[in-house]
This record gives C-alpha cells, structure tokens and sequence, in this order.
C-alpha cells in the first residue's frame, strides 16, 4: 500500500488550485440515473471515490465518455442492472446514493447496506424511512436493502435527524414522484444545493433549496444537462490549515469563499490574516502566532465535521487550551492516538478532545483509518520535526486529488512511496 512520506517542518508559498467537490460530485454522477439522455458534467474532482462511482455505474450499463479535459459525460439509457454490489459499496458509503435514482426510475433497487466505517455506526433508517413514506416496499436481508415501488408518491417526510446523503437520497427519489414532496429538516450543505441545482436543470421542480424545507414538485421525466461541480471547500480549509499551521502564507484558487463561513471565521480567532477575493482566499500567517480555538462540530452552515481533524492539529500547536466537541459522528478522534504519538498533549472525554498546546510536535509512522484522519496526519507532519511516514493513503486518495502534488508545489517535501 502506497505511503507518504515528509520531511518537516515546512515553509509553504505560493497558489494551490482547489478541486471540484468530492460530496457534490458523487450524488450528482449517481443522479444520472434518473434521466435516458446523456448528463456532461464538468470540474470533477480526479479521486479513489469517483472511479468507484464510475465503476459502480458502468457496472448497470451506464456509458462513460471522458474528454481531454476530463469532463465526464454518463448515458444511462440501457441500464441493466439495479444493483449496487457489496464489493464496490463497502469502499465507498455514497453508493447508497444510487438507491434513490433507482427506485424512482425503474421502480426497483438493490442496494448493499454500507455499514458501519471508522467513524460511526452510520445508520441508513431515514433513506429507508422516507422512500417508505413515498409507498417504496422495503426489505433488508443479507446485508442487501431490497425496495420495489411501481411509482413512488409525493410524501411529507420530516427527517429525525439532518443528514446529508439522506437529503440527497430522497430528493432523487422525489423529483420522479407522482405528486408533491416535502422534505422538512432537510440538509443544506451547498453540496446538496448543487445537487438540487443540478436535478432543476434536468428539469426538476425543487423549491426552497439551501433551506431545511425542500419542496419537491414530481416530474414525469427528466432530460440530460451540462453541470460544473462546486468547489471543495473542505479540500480548501485543509490546505489553509496547512498553511496556519506551518506559518506559511498561501493563496487558495478556484474556491468559494461563501460556502466557507464558519471555518473561515475560526482561521481569523486562531490568528491568521485573511485576504478573501471573488473565488481565491489567502492565508497569511508569517510572524503570527497560533491561538487555540474552541470548536463545535455541526450542521451547515455551522462548523463542520470534515474540518474537525485538521484544527485538532492546528490546537495541539496553539499556546494554551482548546475544547473541540465532535456532535455528528461518535468516532471520529482516531487522529488522536497518532497524534499522541506525534509528542501532541490531547484528552478525550466522550466527544470532546481537549489539546494543550506544545512548542512543537515529532515526526514518527502514522496511520489512520478514515479520509479527513489521514488528511490531518498530513499537516502534522508538515508542522513537525523530522520524517512523518502516513500509511495506508488509499483513505486520502479518496478525496484529495493529487495531495502530495500540490503539497509539493506549495514547497513541501513530500513523497509518495508505492510497494
Ligand atoms: C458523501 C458525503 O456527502 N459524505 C458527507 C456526509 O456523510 P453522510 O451523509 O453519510 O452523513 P450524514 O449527514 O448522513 O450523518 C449525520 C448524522 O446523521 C446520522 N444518520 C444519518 C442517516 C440516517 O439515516 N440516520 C442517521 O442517524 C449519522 O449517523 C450521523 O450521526 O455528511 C457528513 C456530515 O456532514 C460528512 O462528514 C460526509 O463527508
Ligand atoms: C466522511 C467523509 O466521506 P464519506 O461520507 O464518503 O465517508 C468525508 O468526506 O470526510
């Protein structure tokens, strides 16, 4: 398995070009589905998770044509399988995102449960919940969600609690129902609004998007379209982060600086100059000193949860304390125990990890079990004296493009070791 190896600590300059969003692209290849005529999307992210898309969906018969400046155009005209295999779901949890399209097309789906991943249980009972309040009969067994509907049925579904693909899952299921659904306490992530962008210019009829109240207008069908992804703004913030935390300045390109908000006001509380344009965000945090920072991980438009692991790292070299309380996913503090072993002094009590800050922190091998985790190894030792090994970047590579590239550009040095 492939490693990173680096050599800190690092001084950073210059541009990095932020990608299109890994969390808007998956959901919007999978809402291909819904439509016979061929969707040409653009700014798609190259990661681990987007092959598997593509695997996933040629795997049903969808036709893939990718151009020269790999813009991606998916023909689902002659699907012939509606299932999504436990081989390819276990590796990315966004393949429960097919369920939706699926059922509300050819009016069955097979879907593996994705099942529980490093950082929680992870539960699917509002994806399954609200399609059978859309009339969808369901069945879980052998590891397999079973749904059959002969047209799904507008429904008023209040979600329990806010979730992002659940959102994404039952407004695909809605767009193609005989009548109005309404979603309340839906999700409002800007990946779901463009999702729902994406799904009105198919010619959906979604109101309320970017609000926790989602009207869905059902249509008999829809057509092909052209879409350009979002920018990944958590790939943004964890470049930022790399530069806050090795006292570098750096310039962000391509990103969006509105869907950033609350991550953008935590850089300036922990002390970095912010210099924010149309769609390029600088950070400067030469001669600055780091402060510590109290963070609380929640929904859109607050903190987010992928951003928690990377300002853990930047705390644990902020003078001082910092309370960082993870509220959406139970286990998401693997980082910590490498970090630990990164000389970094962290408590964990239930879902709060509380840093002390340190003068500095030590290379050593490190290795985490989930995306962000692994990411946040990563500017540790950027941050850290000496060599920092992180095995097992298949997480990474799941949604970083190109990480130890850009890295390497921005000045680091940083290496890929392939066994
Ligand atoms: C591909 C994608 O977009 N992934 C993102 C998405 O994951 P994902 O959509 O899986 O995360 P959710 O928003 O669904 O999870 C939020 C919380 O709701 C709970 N829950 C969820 C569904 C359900 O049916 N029942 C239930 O109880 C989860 O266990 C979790 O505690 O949103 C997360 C929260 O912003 C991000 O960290 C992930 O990067
Ligand atoms: C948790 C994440 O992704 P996924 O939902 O695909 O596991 C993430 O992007 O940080």
């Amino acid at each position: 398995m492939d490693k990173l190896v680096i050599h800190g600590p690092s001084q950073l300059e210059g541009e990095v070009r932020i990608s299109g969003a890994k969390n808007a692209a998956l959901p919007i290849m999978m809402g291909a589905l819904l439509t016979p005529e061929p969707v040409r999307l653009s700014n798609v992210p190259h990661l681990r998770d987007v092959t598997t898309t593509l695997q996933l969906l040629a795997s049903m018969g969808t036709r893939i044509v990718v151009d020269e400046k790999l813009n991606i155009e998916l023909d689902t005209s002659d699907i012939h399988s509606r299932e999504a295999p436990y081989e390819l779901v276990k590796t990315m949890r966004a393949s429960i995102l097919v369920l939706g399209p699926l059922l509300a097309r050819f009016g069955e789906a097979r879907v593996s449960l994705p099942g529980g991943c490093a950082i929680g249980s992870r539960p699917v009972d509002v994806h399954i919940h609200g399609m059978e309040k859309m009339g969808a009969e369901i069945r879980v067994e052998q590891g397999y969600i079973h749904a059959r509907a002969d047209r799904l049925k507008g429904a008023h579904i209040l979600m329990h609690t806010v979730t992002v693909t659940g959102t994404e899952n039952l407004l695909m299921a809605a767009v193609l129902a005989d009548g109005v659904t309404v979603l309340e306490n839906a999700a409002t992530e800007p990946e779901v609004q463009d999702l729902c962008h994406y799904l009105n210019k198919m010619g959906a009829n979604i109101r309320g998007i970017g609000t926790s109240t989602l009207t869905i207008e059902g249509v008999d069908e829809l057509k092909g379209c052209e879409h350009a992804i979002i920018p990944d703004r958590i790939e943004a913030g964890t470049y930022l982060a790399a530069a806050a935390l090795t006292k570098s300045r750096i310039t962000a390109t391509h990103a969006e600086p509105r869907h950033m908000t609350a991550v953008l006001e935590k850089f300036v509380e922990a002390g970095a100059k912010l210099d924010i344009e149309e769609d390029r965000i600088t950070l400067d945090m030469r001669d600055r000193e780091l402060k510590p920072v109290d963070i609380v991980t929640a929904p859109y438009p607050l903190f987010p949860t992928d951003m928690q692991a990377q300002f853990l790292v930047m705390n644990c070299l902020a003078p001082g304390r910092a309370v960082i309380e993870e509220t959406i996913f139970e286990n998401r503090f693997m980082h910590v125990s490498e970090l630990l072993r990164m000389g970094a002094d962290i408590r964990v009590q239930g879902n709060k990890a509380i840093t002390k800050g340190v003068d500095h922190l030590v290379g050593a091998p490190v290795m985490a079990t989930d995306l962000r985790a692994s990411a946040s190894l990563i500017l540790a030792g950027l941050a850290a004296q000496g060599e920092t090994v992180v095995n097992r970047v298949y997480h990474i590579d799941r949604g970083y493009e190109c990480i130890e590239e850009k890295f390497h550009k921005l000045g680091a040095d940083i290496v890929r070791l392939t066994d």
